[in-house]
């Protein structure tokens, strides 16, 4: 994240989103580009802190003073305290703040470098706290690694926890990046060795429930240790997810979540990852005395975790916005996952099949055939949440000439072989135009054509891999023009160089530029089909 934490530069401010707002023009005269603008504007709007943080968390002040989330109600005296720590957090804390009053004595958030100084440069000032805040910052883990100032964040958060009395109440406020902001490594381990072991896990591409279970076994925080820390008091997580399917123990490695990983489990990832030869002496200590820890508390009524925000609220989001616009929407997945390649197809299949409908072609061969690829690569990817057979049964029912919108999030991998700049989500789209440009040369033109179609991937935190955009729109027909323009898809693609591809294609216009949103819920893919006018 702190690569974005940069002005953007001139030549793409015209293309800048405007903030969230009502859409004055007729929908069908818009074209399908700021359908999908709105669409991926309104799905981060509904999880950024602001709002998040005032529909999970309301200060009721008629009769005795309670904080109410959900169905729990905390007495609050003057007893608050506040941690957190997170790409999302600054934003959260500033918003909790104004919440909880002259209720709040005290607070520490570990939030990333150079953030309070880009989002002032945006003009985010909603997401600052105010000048005489009881809340200190500490900025580290440049590059999402942790380092001194997280570790000294760190001390700080478990020195405030472990002050509290069974009177108090610690808000915790949790999001992705929390990991490496909030690094307290068992001793002897030293934070250096665990950096280490962590980027190593993460460069031979362990998943983020094998890495983070490493860093539950090597840490004092993580896996439950920060509400250990905190007992006797009473602790309220709030939480932001940036991980498929929400898991409260995986998300910045549940520091407020019980879960002790076995000896076993952490050896048998250390050794799918080759790692067992080269882990520093102390990991090993620790790694094979990693048994739950007797001491801790037997019951766990002190801890209330709660996800406030996630990838499925900001997809459910954007489908009401995209059936105030009147197309027929599906939200296909909030998990989709798996290599960006194969996911393209998968997309691209899918516009087929959308496609034929549209051209009034529902039955017969070629759609049979687009419909057993389909399942075949949908067995293939294995996507949590996403049920094909449903979804193809639903848009079989469609009747022709229906605008179609297909929603999905979740989190896409890339295989870096080449060297360029880019993002997984500019990469997705630039596939999923090759694949449909390819469909196009084997048959697939005649219903292709009937249909205009807009394929858009972004990041919700506004910054898709090391660059300046959160990612990009693509079209049938971007080939085709790209190459008009002396641009070759394929050569850029080879080169994992989808950011540079659509920095020169229409002069970046095909890219989608927020800027740092403040949130971070994964990404977010809009597909949006709609008959031509005859
Ligand atoms: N040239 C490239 N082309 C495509 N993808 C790339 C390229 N360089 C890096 N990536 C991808 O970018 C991601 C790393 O960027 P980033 O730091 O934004 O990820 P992250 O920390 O997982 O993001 P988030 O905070 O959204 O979870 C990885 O998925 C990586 O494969
Ligand atoms: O911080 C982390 O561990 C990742 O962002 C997943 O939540």
């Amino acid at each position: 994240m702190t690569s974005a934490l940069k002005a953007l530069p001139n030549i793409h401010r015209a293309y800048m989103i405007p903030a969230c707002r009502g859409l004055a023009s007729h929908p069908r005269s818009m074209s399908l580009w700021e359908h999908g603008l709105h669409l991926f504007r309104s799905a981060v709007g509904v999880v950024l802190p602001a709002p998040m943080l005032r529909r999970a968390l309301v200060l009721k002040t008629d009769g005795c003073p309670r904080l109410v989330v959900r169905d729990r109600a905390f007495p609050v005296r003057r007893n608050l305290y506040l941690v957190g720590f997170g790409k999302a957090v600054l934003g959260m804390a500033a918003v909790a703040e104004e919440i909880l009053g002259d209720h709040l004595i005290q607070g520490v958030v570990s939030v990333p470098h150079g953030i309070r100084a880009c989002l002032q440069q945006a003009g985010m000032e909603e997401m600052l706290l105010k000048p005489h805040s009881r809340i200190q910052v500490i900025e580290g883990a440049k590059h999402n690694l942790p380092d001194r100032e997280a570790l000294r964040a760190a001390s700080m958060i478990r020195e405030l926890a472990e002050g509290l009395t069974a009177d108090d109440l610690l808000l915790v406020l949790i999001s992705g990046g929390g990991s490496a902001l909030l690094p307290a490594p068992t001793p002897p381990i030293l934070l250096e060795e665990k950096e280490k072991v962590t980027k190593l896990l993460a460069s031979r591409g362990a998943t983020i429930q094998e890495l983070n279970t490493i860093r539950k076994a090597l840490s004092l925080l993580k896996g439950g240790g920060l509400a250990q820390a905190a007992y006797p008091a009473q602790v309220l997580s709030l939480i932001l997810s940036d991980v498929i399917g929400n898991p409260v123990d995986i998300i910045a490695s549940g520091p407020t979540v019980y879960s002790s990983p076995s000896a076993q489990r952490c050896l048998q990832i250390m050794t799918k990852y080759n790692l067992m030869s080269t882990l520093p002496r102390s990991v090993e200590t620790v790694l094979s005395s990693s048994v739950s820890d007797p001491s801790g508390p037997k019951d766990y009524s002190h801890i209330y975790n709660v996800v406030i925000g996630s990838n499925s609220l900001a997809l459910e989001e954007a489908k009401r916005q995209a059936e105030d616009l009147g197309y027929w929407t599906l939200i296909l997945s909030a998990g989709v996952c798996g290599e960006v390649s194969r996911v393209a197809k998968l997309y691209s299949q899918l516009i087929q099949f959308v496609c034929l409908s549209t051209a009034g072609l529902g039955e017969g061969p070629l759609r049979d055939q687009v419909r057993g690829d389909l399942l075949k690569l949908a067995a293939e990817l294995e996507i949590p949440g996403f049920n094909l057979v449903d979804s193809l049964k639903a848009l079989q029912g469609l009747e022709s000439e229906r605008s179609v919108c297909l929603l999905a999030g979740g989190e896409t991998t890339v295989q870096l072989q080449g060297n360029g700049k880019g993002g997984r989500n500019q990469e997705l789209a630039l596939q999923v135009a090759l694949e449909l440009h390819r469909a196009k040369a084997t048959g697939a033109g005649y219903f292709l054509g009937k249909c205009e179609v807009l394929f858009l991937s972004g990041g919700t935190d506004g910054q898709d891999g090391p660059t300046e955009a959160a990612g990009a729109f693509s079209s049938q027909e971007l080939v085709d023009k790209a190459a008009q323009e002396g641009l070759d898809v394929e050569t850029f693609l080879s080169n994992n160089d989808s950011y540079t591809f659509f920095s020169k294609f229409r002069n970046g216009h095909h890219l989608l530029l927020t800027g740092l949103t403040g949130t971070n819920v994964m990404d977010i893919q809009a597909i949006l089909i709609r008959a031509r006018d005859r």
